[in-house]
């Protein structure tokens, strides 16, 4: 059944790709993967990977089919490669677990709540770009900066605890990340190490268990933290819910809240397993768009300009503040954010385990068993969809450009059930950093566009560290 789907030929069952894929550079990865199953594949590329019947799904007709449905809700195997870091998180959980734990968590990032943000957000963000002028003008990799800041906001936003790292500089978390990334991408790469038996006997394998050791730890402080302070406040304070008012509780809070109260059987691992997905998911993909877009508007002084102007109109010469109804009047900075996610979508490759036979019009039959991958980086780059598509042009968002395009040709925060539960609390972060940047600086690019490779880590990054500058807006 599997031979008759398009795709590329020649390659022996089960062994499939894994024959040259150990050879390439984590920035040969995208180009040859584009080379083998996207190029002159507009439907489906079928190919084997990890051992296992895979099938490149490239349409935006398709993609729909697959996301938008109830049934391909299981996520492919190699998530199961995050498991000894995320467990069963949201982000790699299936079935009535996943089902339960989406409907405690949707609350928790509603829109009051993150009103209730917005100013976290703010005061981290003039601190990072109070961080970026002491480099006073000199060429530096912002990354670390980036990520300090992210990990910052949503710490004490979802998990009600000030980290300050962008204060203190400390910087433990995100290295372990980052080499936490790059081994589940090189156990992808190199499929002799996907049985866990196998990769515990390597050097890099014991490594890669201590770092996950310490990223557990790290989360489990924080929960500590949070925990002494909650019980504390809920002595002190004659909370609101005694009068019979009922407040909605923030991410972490209302899990802690559910422990105390015994209502549901939250264990001290059900929750480290959920701190570690959303401390992960909410820090490391805002932070990477940060850098794209100091990058793209580095390079791009006219579309810089436009995007003040706009800052402009809402603050004048204020300093004050940014509030929840200044960023929903960001339009044109919200084009440029999303015309960067379009070219480097923080999540690029994401993929399902078929549970059923999958049947696309008109195409053979997917059997159940294979796994199913989309990727948004080249689905947004493809020139049907995309004319020039390399060319920076946020006005590819305005409303009359979006009606013109399938709503599936667009998908940076994935759709259908197992969207991200996070964007909105993304998107206002992301805003409200860069309309930040912009109010009280400028930022060049020293980096050049033609420099930069991209490598899907889990996360998208750039190969090699991004130049830039920062200056003062007079
Ligand atoms: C630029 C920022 C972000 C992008 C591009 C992004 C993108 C995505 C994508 C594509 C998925 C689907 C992944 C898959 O199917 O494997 C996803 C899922 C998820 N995201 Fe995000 N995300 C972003 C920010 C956030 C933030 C800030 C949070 C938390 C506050 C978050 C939490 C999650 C979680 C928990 C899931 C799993 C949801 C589920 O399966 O039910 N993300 N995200």
């Amino acid at each position: 059944m599997f031979r008759k789907l398009p795709g590329p030929k020649g390659y022996p069952p089960i062994l499939g790709l894994a024959l040259e894929l150990p050879f390439l550079s984590n920035a040969e990865l995208l180009p040859y993967i584009k080379k083998q199953v996207i190029t002159g594949y507009d439907r489906l590329g079928a190919v084997w990977l990890m051992g296992l019947p895979g099938a490149f799904v490239n349409s935006p007709e398709d993609i729909e089919v697959v996301l938008s449905s109830m049934k391909y809700i299981e996520k492919g195997q190699e998530y199961n490669l995050i498991r000894p870091w995320l467990q069963e998180g949201l982000l790699v959980s299936s079935g009535q677990k996943w089902h339960s734990r989406r409907k405690l968590l949707t609350p928790t990032f509603h829109f009051k709540i993150l009103e209730d943000k917005s100013r976290t957000m703010y005061q981290n963000a003039k601190l990072f770009v109070d961080k970026l002028l002491e480099k006073n003008g000199k060429p530096f990799d912002p990354f670390m900066k980036i990520s300090r800041c992210t990990l910052d906001i949503i710490c004490e936003s979802a998990m009600g605890v000030a980290l300050n790292s962008q204060n203190d500089g400390s910087a433990d978390y995100v290295a372990l990340i980052g080499r936490v990334t790059r081994d589940i991408v090189y156990r992808v790469v190199n499929t002799q190490h996907f049985s866990e038996v196998v990769w515990q006997l390597t050097k890099k394998g014991y490594q890669n268990s201590k770092d996950i050791e310490a990223v557990h730890d790290f989360t489990q402080m924080i929960i500590t933290e949070r925990r002494q302070l909650y019980e504390k406040e809920k002595k002190e304070t004659l909370s609101e819910e005694d009068f019979g008012i009922k407040k909605r509780k923030a991410f972490l809070d209302s899990m802690l809240e559910l422990d105390i109260s015994n209502q549901a059987k939250m264990t001290d691992s059900d929750i480290r397993e959920e701190v570690d997905t959303f401390l992960f998911e909410g820090h490391d993909t805002t932070a990477a768009l940060i850098l794209f877009l100091l990058f793209e508007l580095g390079h791009h002084q006219d579309i810089q300009e436009l995007a003040y102007q706009e800052q402009y109109e809402i603050f004048g010469d204020d300093t004050r503040e940014a509030t929840l109804n200044d960023i929903q009047q960001m339009t044109y900075l919200e084009r440029v954010i999303k015309e960067c996610l379009r070219l480097y979508p923080s999540v690029p490759w994401m993929s399902r385990t078929l549970n059923d036979d999958l049947t696309l019009k008109g195409l053979p039959t997917i059997p159940a068993g294979a796994n199913i991958m989309i990727l948004p980086i080249f689905l947004h780059r493809n020139p049907k969809y995309y004319p020039d598509p390399e060319k920076f042009d946020p006005d590819r968002f305005l409303p009359e450009e979006c009606a013109k395009r399938h709503p599936f040709a667009y998908i940076p925060f994935s759709a259908g059930p197992r969207n991200c539960i996070g964007q909105k609390f993304a998107m206002l972060e992301i805003k409200t950093t860069i309309s930040t940047l912009l109010r009280f600086a400028k930022v060049n690019s020293i980096t050049k566009r033609s420099e930069v490779n991209l490598v899907p880590l889990v996360i998208l990054r750039p190969d090699k560290p991004i130049y830039i500058s920062v200056t003062p807006r007079t």
